[in-house]
């Protein structure tokens, strides 16, 4: 064994189950886990719920219970435990003792009573064994009617009663609580950490889902597993709840049960196990993809019947666009992790500025056509949306922000090669050749697999913000290959209403 400590804060929950994974047990290695704990359970009660309510409820003997609590104590070092779902007096008595027998150094009770749905989860003979049990514990986190019973009085009505409450348990319990604003009705959901002198609010906004089963149990865990390795239980408590906030905030996406869903404990974790990164944003766009393909400027220059001043316009357009981009592939140059994606983004940068910039000058150079106007609404559009990426975006999304211009210009490059035939009569040859070229569409590969690589690094958060820019920049993708080809192929090429554009 190493003579340094323990690599993981020890913790172990003493509660009930959830079969569906939101509550009770379940919920709290999950915290653990989230918060970088080794989690432990010893399970006090089995119950048969799931995100509607509970349907049964099994409590073992205690003489098993105490087994379990035994078979941990014997051999483990716990760091911090979790007090849960106890049910009955005599499992909260038998807790009690054993907290006398081996005093772990932290110890966190959740006076768990009644579940959100309605239902018992603590026998009304066993609130006064619950009230003992709180001097026992270290922090104790009520919700608002726990709270209430635990100082035998009503519910508070408010707020500020509810405080004066928790300060009033903390001095006669000898005990901090964190009191906890879920039950509240209002747009905000406070917590607050009270003790005998003190009282710290933690903010947090109310996030307005039905995904809050297992909010109480998933929050007194954190706090468990993270008070070991914090100063005090503001700082805990401050940390478990941003996590869990950001966690109920993600909970709908799990898609768990169809009534109050669990809260996504693994929210801030990167998305291993999930599909590839492209393949959930190629399917997203699989509609603005068909769309792009029936453009009729799309059609009209794989065909080669796009009027002339139409494909001028555009190259004018695309030049212009492509200043910016190679600007924002630039700057995914910089943020790069590594030596191959550095290269690979300054060389595309570069890329736009030498080889595609040269395809533009040969066509509007022997154009007759003087474009000298700016960006048009659509193009300034797609470049403020990469600019404010490259500028304000994580590696992650200024990489999910650039891929539609390799990877939207290689597929409908494709198609567009596969339809146009002979390049060299095809009056669009050198543009279509250079977007159909397996070569770009190597490009447009690698682009994709380092974007897949960076995804699997970041939390479902940051992924979900990754595909948001992915989509945007598709959106524009479609609308800018719209623009010029409608207007021109009408002879409104009016290119008045440009502005400059501004780099990134
Ligand atoms: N809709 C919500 N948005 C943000 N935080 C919430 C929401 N509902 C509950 N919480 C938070 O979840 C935690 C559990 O709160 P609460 O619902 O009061 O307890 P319990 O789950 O034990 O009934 C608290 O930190 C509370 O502020
Ligand atoms: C086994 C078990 N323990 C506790 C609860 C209650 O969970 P809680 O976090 O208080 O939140 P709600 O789901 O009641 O809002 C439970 N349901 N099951």
């Amino acid at each position: 064994m190493s003579g340094r400590g323990p690599s993981r804060v020890r913790a172990l929950s003493v509660a009930g189950t959830d079969p569906t994974g939101g509550a009770g047990v379940q919920a709290d290695l999950k915290s653990f886990a989230a918060h970088g704990a080794y989690g432990m359970a010893v399970v006090t009660a089995l119950v048969a719920q799931n995100t509607h309510g509970v349907r049964a409820v099994h409590v073992p003997d205690v003489a098993f219970l105490r087994a379990q609590l035994d078979a941990v104590g014997d051999d483990v070092t716990v760091d911090a435990v979790k007090l849960g779902m106890l049910g009955t007096r005599d499992v909260v008595e038998e807790v009690a003792a054993w907290l006398r027998r081996t005093r772990p150094p932290v110890v966190v009770l959740d006076p768990v009573m009644v579940a959100t749905s309605g239902d018992r989860l603590l026998d009304a003979g066993a609130e006064q064994a619950v009230r003992a049990l709180v001097a026992r514990a270290d922090l104790v986190t009520p919700n608002l009617p726990e709270l209430g019973v635990l100082l035998d009085e009503r519910r508070a009505p408010s707020w500020a009663a509810a405080v004066d409450q928790a300060r009033r348990l903390a001095r006669s319990a000898g005990v901090t609580v964190l009191l906890k604003g879920g039950h509240l009705d209002d747009d905000v959901s406070p917590d607050a950490v009270v003790d005998a002198r003190t009282v710290v609010e933690l903010e947090a906004v109310r996030v307005s889902t039905t995904s809050t089963h297992g909010t109480g149990c998933s929050l007194s865990a954190a706090v468990a597993a993270l008070r070991p390795r914090r100063p005090d239980w503001v700082s805990a408590a401050r940390d478990a709840k941003e996590w869990l906030t950001g966690a109920i905030a993600a909970g709908e996406a799990l898609q768990v049960g169809s009534g109050r869903g669990p809260v996504d404990h693994l929210h801030h974790v990167p998305t291993l196990g999930a599909r590839a990164f492209s393949v959930e944003a190629w399917d997203a766009v699989a509609d603005l993809r068909a769309a792009c393909d029936a453009l009729p400027f799309v059609r009209a220059l794989a065909d080669g019947t796009l009027p002339t001043d139409a494909f001028e316009a555009y190259l004018h357009q695309d030049a212009l666009y492509l200043g910016v981009y190679a600007r924002v592939l630039a700057r995914a140059s910089e943020l790069a992790p590594d030596p191959v994606a550095q290269a690979f983004f300054a060389r595309g940068a570069a890329g736009c500025l030498d080889v595609e910039a040269q395809l533009h000058r040969d066509r509007l150079g022997r154009s007759d056509r003087v474009h000298r106007s700016g960006a048009s609404v659509v193009t300034r559009a797609y470049v403020d949306h990469l600019a404010a990426v490259g500028a304000h975006g994580s590696y992650a999304q200024v990489l999910a922000a650039v891929l539609p211009c390799y990877w939207l210009y290689a597929d409908v490059g494709a198609r567009i090669l596969a339809r146009a035939g002979d390049l060299a009569a095809h009056p669009f040859g050198d543009w279509v050749g250079t977007y159909g070229d397996p070569g770009f569409a190597a490009l447009a590969d690698e682009a994709r697999r380092l974007t897949d690589e960076a995804a699997r690094e970041v939390g479902a958060g940051e992924r979900a913000r990754m595909l948001a820019a992915f989509v945007t920049s598709c959106e524009h993708e479609v609308a800018f290959f719209d623009q010029v080809a409608v207007r021109a192929a009408h002879g409104e090429v009016d290119l008045r209403s440009a502005v400059p554009v501004t780099a990134g």
